[in-house]
């Protein structure tokens, strides 16, 4: 009997990606030659200092924002060149987002929220599969509240279950637990673990909380747009201690960048 674990696919990939804002004196570039590749059923976390590019880089993955060279593919789709309804399409099929903000629409409930974005695709959400997010996620009690009527913990549990409600390829979360308190915020990451593990599904999250990072499998550090380590079964104090050395980072980056 084999005991070789099965081989992952990839879910996000990005290939020599590039992406620069502005232009002559004022151009600020973002990503620099960045190649990386997500496995499907694995949770990472994308961290590095304020301005690294870990935004620019999600944004890119995820076809919210164009590269200016360099490929992405979602599964075996190419992002990079897809018209804007192509796009649409790809983000609204196999693309989850969760939110700092949680972006609820504040005008439908709960419910509402969570099944907006499969009734938008015009498909109907599996309702087993929804009963058991919405079970696991303990909001069967606050289907019928509006955002207002909720803590800001129980809206990003409502934002997680909208985001997995079509069994999407990725989860893309950005600092999910940005806006929560600890408890509420150990709830939400306790959720993403569990939706990896006995689901399957696939979480990218940028954090700046190397508490929040330790629920990962694994962790990209960016540095001045670039991939300077990737951590694999990351705990807080591991991320802690290569956050101290960032500085050494983020200068060779920059002397290699000179
Ligand atoms: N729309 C934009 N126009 C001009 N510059 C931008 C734009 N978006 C990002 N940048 C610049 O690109 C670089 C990377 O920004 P990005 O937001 O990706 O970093 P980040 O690591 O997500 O930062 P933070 O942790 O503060 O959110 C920064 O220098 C930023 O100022």
């Amino acid at each position: 009997m084999s005991t070789a674990s099965p081989v992952k696919s990839t879910a996000v990939s990005a290939e020599g990606v590039w992406k620069a804002y502005g232009s002559g004196e004022a151009q600020v570039i973002a990503l620099r030659d960045v190649s990386v590749q997500f496995a499907s059923g694995a949770f990472t976390a994308i961290m590095g200092p304020s301005g690294s590019g870990k935004s620019t880089l999600m944004h890119c993955l995820a076809g919210l924002d164009t590269t200016d060279r360099g490929a992405v593919h979602i599964g075996d789709t190419p992002v990079t060149g897809l018209s804007d309804k192509a796009l649409t399409k790809l983000r609204r099929d196999k693309i989850g987002f969760i939110f700092q903000q949680f972006n609820l629409l504040p005008t439908l409930t709960a419910e509402e929220n969570i099944t907006l974005p499969a009734a938008i695709a015009g498909a109907k959400a599996d309702p087993d599969w929804l009963k058991r997010i919405i079970h696991t996620l303990d909001l069967t009690d606050r289907l019928t509240h509006k955002p207002t009527e909720l803590s800001g913990g129980q809206q990003q549990r409502v934002a997680c279950a909208r985001a997995l409600a079509t069994r999407p390829d990725v989860v893309f979360a950005d600092e999910p637990t940005g806006n929560l308190d600890t408890r509420s915020g150990a709830e939400v990451l306790r959720f993403l673990r569990t939706s990896v593990d006995d689901f399957g599904q696939t979480i990218v999250m940028v954090t700046h909380d190397p508490g929040a990072a330790a629920y990962a499998d694994r962790v990209v550090f960016l540095a001045d747009g670039q991939i300077v380590e990737d951590m694999a079964d990351p705990t807080a104090d591991k991320v802690i201690d290569k956050m101290k050395h960032f500085e050494e980072l983020v200068a060779a980056a920059q002397g290699e960048n000179a």
